[in-house]
């Protein structure tokens, strides 16, 4: 997908043909399972579809074995509390973990801060790289690469001048990827196949060890590899031309061309994971430390599933020994998923309600709320999960009223909305209603739902309902108003 597709905010102009990928979700019941989209396949997207599954297929074996060893490690361990985080891609799960780490492992959390500047970095460089696309200077009249914006026709000198000074950032931006995501021979590792449109993710993979590499102080661990020393190095080189280009990022992002080009291409970078470009006087000042709400913002794409055990630091709970399993949620990944629902006593399904107007990375013909609903009947339905408790996070609701006050209508994406009004607490209370529906009548069992309305970037907000989230480990307490 276009990173112009995702990050539309407005309703396509009269004279474009429409890009929304319309749902009516009464036709849910109709639409399960879902039909895929073979019926007038050509040969040639035949070959490209088989090509491309070969190709998932390769990374989920290799997904499946470190499954494998991971689960054989996880018996050894004994844990107090089981929480798996379930979602789409990008819903926020990875942001709720962090928040977890935030509030009940906050030493932990400090101390892993510093590593993430390697990840905002990279955030921040990939959005300057978006940008450089608009100045460059393919002959009019060729279409430009997917996921790059129409070049300016013709740039001034101040333009010409920060293309120049920019460009070491390119280089940058694959050094630090390369830290972040190698293969076994140290170079940057090759996107798998569900992501290989996205062009814009750097996902980590099972057992990197980018965290241990560059904790704080930055000596990296005392067993690092000779390649893995040389990255170490490589994000320090990075950090010195990123505060080197400081100045020249500010005047890139602040030029009214670039803005109006944006403007005029429907391009609304803000709401695009691990935005950082409005920031850039501070992360690229000398000396910068990641802030926890940083850590929040930054994006880094899970692949396969991870364990993560939390040593609690905080009272009542401390001393034990919490494991949250956060997954990739690309469709390609949740084949992955299943193994790890034995024992869990709390599942939290994220549901990003900001995701109406896009569609999935791995598939443009799938509208992500529509996928989002799927998914959750999938997961209600699930047997194995008859015994958790459910917690069902509405997420991302600060882009969802951004878009809204921006001029987006909701009807637009999902039809069966009709005439509602088009504000935040009226499309909140129809998802509500929508996700509580599909949860009543597929529920395995009949266990309460609680639900909150969040934004996992903000600690605070999401600190209260993390503390709900406990209270429902520790006491069962379900008669509280969050229940639905
Ligand atoms: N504005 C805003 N951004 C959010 C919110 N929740 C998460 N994000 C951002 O959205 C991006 C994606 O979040 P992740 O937590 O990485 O998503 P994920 O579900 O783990 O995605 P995968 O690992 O691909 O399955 C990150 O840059 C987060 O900072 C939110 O409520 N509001
Ligand atoms: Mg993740």
């Amino acid at each position: 997908m276009s990173f112009r597709d995702r990050f539309s905010t407005k309703s396509p102009k009269p004279h474009t043909p429409p890009r929304a990928v319309q749902v009516d979700l009464e036709e849910l019941d109709s639409q399960w399972p879902p039909v895929e989209p073979l019926a007038n396949e050509t040969e040639a997207q035949r070959a490209d579809r088989l090509e491309r599954e070969r190709k998932a297929k390769a990374v989920s074996d290799e997904i499946d074995h470190a499954i494998e060893l991971e689960k054989h490690e996880r018996r050894k361990r004994r844990v107090d509390v089981k929480i798996i985080l379930l979602g789409q891609a990008e819903s926020g799960k990875s942001t709720i973990l962090r928040n977890f780490q935030l509030k009940f492992t906050p030493a932990s959390f400090h101390a892993e801060a510093a590593a993430w500047r390697a990840v905002i970095d990279l955030n921040l460089v990939r959005s300057v790289t978006f940008l450089l696309s608009l100045l460059s200077e393919a002959p009019q009249g060729t279409p430009p690469p997917e996921g790059t914006l129409v070049p300016l026709a013709d740039i001034g000198d101040d333009l010409r001048r920060l293309r120049v000074a920019l460009s070491p950032l390119r280089h940058v931006e694959e050094h630090l990827a390369r830290f972040l995501s190698p293969d076994d021979q140290g170079r940057a590792a090759p996107t798998p196949a569900w992501l290989s449109e996205r062009g814009f993710e750097v996902a980590v993979r099972p057992g990197s060890r980018w965290k241990a590499l560059f904790s704080r102080g930055g000596a990296g661990a005392s067993d690092a590899s000779k390649s893995e020393t040389q990255g170490v190095e490589e994000v320090k080189n990075a950090r010195r031309v990123i505060e080197a280009c400081r100045e020249d990022i500010l005047a890139l992002w602040a030029h009214p061309r670039v803005r109006r080009s944006l403007e005029e291409q429907s391009v609304a970078l803000q709401f695009q994971s691990g935005f950082f470009l409005d920031e850039v006087e501070r992360i690229a000042a000398p000396g910068y430390q990641p802030s926890p709400e940083d850590v929040l913002k930054a994006r880094i794409q899970t692949v396969g599933v991870e364990e993560h055990v939390l040593r609690m630091e905080t009272a009542p709970e401390l001393g034990q020994s919490w494991s949250i399993i956060d997954v990739g949620g690309s469709r390609g990944m949740r084949a992955a998923w299943v193994p790890y629902f034995d024992d869990v006593n709390v599942l939290v399904f994220l549901a990003p309600v900001s995701a109406f107007n896009q569609t999935l990375a791995e598939d443009r013909t799938v509208n992500r709320l529509w996928d989002s609903f799927l998914l959750w009947k999938t997961v209600c339905s699930n047997k194995l999960l008859k015994d958790v408790s459910f917690i069902l996070l509405l997420n991302k609701y600060d882009i969802l009223d951004a878009k809204l006050k921006s001029g987006v209508q909701f009807r637009h994406y999902v039809t069966s909305y009709k005439d509602r009004s088009n504000d935040q607490d009226s499309v909140l209370i129809y998802l509500k209603d929508k996700f509580s529906m599909i949860y009543k009548q597929y529920s395995t069992s009949q266990r309460p739902l609680h639900v909150h309305v969040t934004c996992a970037t903000d600690s605070h907000a999401t600190s209260l309902v993390l503390a709900r989230i406990r209270e429902v480990i520790f006491t069962g307490n379900f008669e509280r108003a969050d229940l639905l």
